[in-house]
């Protein structure tokens, strides 16, 4: 019933995926889920879960160096992996995979070749990509207005990087599928009560119980509708009139009405709206699909393998696999070991792949991950999201650079500012400072600017909600405010005005950019060709 539903929905795409283990429908080897190994935290050099490593591989592989040799959508299986979790229904496991296996695919493999090309653009320095959304969604914020609010607030964002930028910018939702997180310590302690961590929806419960935080493989099928419905909404806030730029003026949110970042945000859409109109007498009427429609893609980290493995599909039109869950998926900071069991599944997928690099990344280390990732060095393939704190960026960037450049791969570097800069409120709550968040985001367009790179785009965990969780701002959350509405399910998110301001921060960047570029001296290429 369910693969009858699939290949109705896929053949009106006029795109024939199949799951590659589809046609002898078998059950996973359930010891090939259940490996988990010590899970490393790349921060504090932490050991927290000591389940050992399963004994025998299912999958014959020979042992080869990383990445060498032949590519299956169960290879993974054969490498470590780190941050899984321990299911302790096997057979529940098994029936839950072999389901998702039969579901339609989420995305269409065409849409991520289409983002390809877009990052491809930014690695150029002709685009900019703003990827954002939950550091976790979760089960219990699941609805409209959550959904509406993160996009309207990506829209305005777009908008004002646009406007500075004066180049598209690419939407990409930390939506639609971000469940599944890392954790530091595989172990929390309350009062002197030991439980495993919460690892995202998709796998355990938040609650503080030991019922909660057993892994639970029917959580899969949930995060699978979740993320369906929506990417559905989505769909249609893009396509559907919502996003229309003539709709610039009405996208603040209420709570932003009366802020100095509404105020800016208004005058600024007034702007647009003028030049639209402009537009709109040379002929460039509201019904062109420009005016009333946007792109927008999904992405997460791949973490959770046995799932993001049953939704992967060989796409017909190109012969390749693509992982279906998100048009863009990421290998995160603690899973990206060269021979680890998220590259290995990464390498084999055709989507546009991000990569999570800290201060611990070493150049080598990234040329490596990359000629794994991409063998084929191509444009908008690789991401490579930086992550370390302002001070550290200014000191390793620019080496990560170099080395890129020096081994000739193409790349898109953009900036997450957010995970170098958590610390601990007082009152015990995870935050992070906005002051070094914009300091990092500065660091980063100056290396680029000093290494003749193009800054290619940010990364941010954010919400269109007026939460407290990040300090700082011009309507300033201070630590005492952090208890009032503080909702996030792992780590501290900008509310809706600090993501705003940041985002009139990188336009005056991209501004300035704009202009130096525009500058005498300059013409002619006196910074090399790079962008990548
Ligand atoms: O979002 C990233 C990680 O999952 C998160 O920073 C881990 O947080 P922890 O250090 O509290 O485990
Ligand atoms: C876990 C994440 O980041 P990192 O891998 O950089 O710590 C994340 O972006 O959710």
């Amino acid at each position: 019933m369910a693969t009858s539903t699939a290949s109705a929905f896929l053949s009106s795409n006029s795109l024939l995926l199949r799951h590659p283990q589809q046609p002898q429908i078998k059950p996973h080897s359930s010891s090939s889920f259940l490996r988990i190994s010590a899970v490393t935290n790349p921060d504090q050099n932490k050991k927290s879960v000591a389940t050992p490593p399963a004994a025998a591989s299912p999958v014959a592989t020979p042992v080869t160096t990383p990445g060498s040799g032949k590519w299956s959508v169960s290879t993974w299986k054969t490498k470590k992996a780190l941050q899984l979790p321990t299911y302790p229904d096997v057979k529940d496991l098994e029936s839950v995979l072999g389901t998702i296996e039969t579901f339609p695919p989420i995305v269409f493999a065409g849409e991520a070749r289409h983002l390809e090309e877009k990052l491809a653009e930014a690695a150029m320095g002709r685009a900019f990509l703003l990827q954002g959304g939950d550091c976790a969604e979760s089960f219990k914020e699941f609805n409209a207005n959550n959904i509406r609010d993160t996009f309207r607030v990506l829209l305005q964002m777009g908008a004002v990087l646009t406007f500075g930028g004066q180049m598209p910018v690419i939407k990409v939702g930390r939506m639609a599928g971000q469940f599944a997180k890392p954790r530091s310590d595989g172990m929390e302690e309350i009062n002197g009560v030991k439980l495993p961590s919460y690892r995202g929806d998709n796998v355990n419960g938040d609650a503080f119980t030991e019922k909660s935080r057993v892994p639970d493989p029917q959580r899969m099928i949930k995060a699978y509708s979740q993320s369906a419905a929506t990417l559905n909404l989505l769909r249609a806030f893009a396509t559907g009139g919502y996003a229309g730029m003539q709709r610039v003026t009405q996208w603040n949110l209420d709570f932003t009405e009366n802020s100095e970042q509404g105020d800016r945000y208004k005058e600024l859409a007034h702007r647009v709206d003028e030049a639209l109109g402009f537009m709109s007498a040379a002929g460039l009427t509201a019904d062109h699909p420009i005016m009333n429609t946007t792109d927008f893609w999904t992405s997460h980290e791949c973490l959770l393998l046995p799932y993001e493995a049953a939704l992967t599909r060989l796409d017909s039109t190109s012969g390749l696999h693509y992982c279906c869950s998100a048009h863009m998926l990421w290998v995160g900071e603690r899973t990206r070991q060269l021979d680890g069991a998220h590259v290995e599944f990464l390498r084999g997928i055709a989507n546009p792949l991000g990569i999570k690099a800290s201060d611990k990344m070493d150049p080598k280390e990234l040329v490596r991950l990359i000629e794994i990732m991409n063998p084929d060095n191509k444009p908008g393939r690789i991401t490579v999201i930086t992550r370390m704190g302002a001070e550290n960026m200014r000191v390793k960037l620019p080496h990560l650079i170099r080395a890129v450049r020096k081994a000739g791969q193409f790349v898109t570097w953009i900036s997450d500012p957010m995970h170098g800069n958590t610390i601990k409120a007082p009152c015990g709550l995870k935050t992070r400072p906005f002051d070094a968040i914009l300091a990092e985001v500065r660091a980063f367009f100056d290396v680029h600017e000093q290494e003749g790179s193009h800054p290619g785009g940010v990364h941010l965990e954010m919400t269109g909600q007026n939460v407290t969780e990040c300090i700082g701002g011009s309507r300033t959350v201070t630590f005492d405010d952090l208890g009032s509405r503080y909702h996030t399910h792992c780590d501290p998110r900008l509310n809706a005005s600090q993501s705003l301001e940041l985002a009139f921060v990188v336009a005056e960047r991209l501004r300035k950019r704009r202009m130096g570029s525009k500058r005498p001296a300059q013409i002619g290429g006196s910074l090399p060709p790079l962008g990548f």
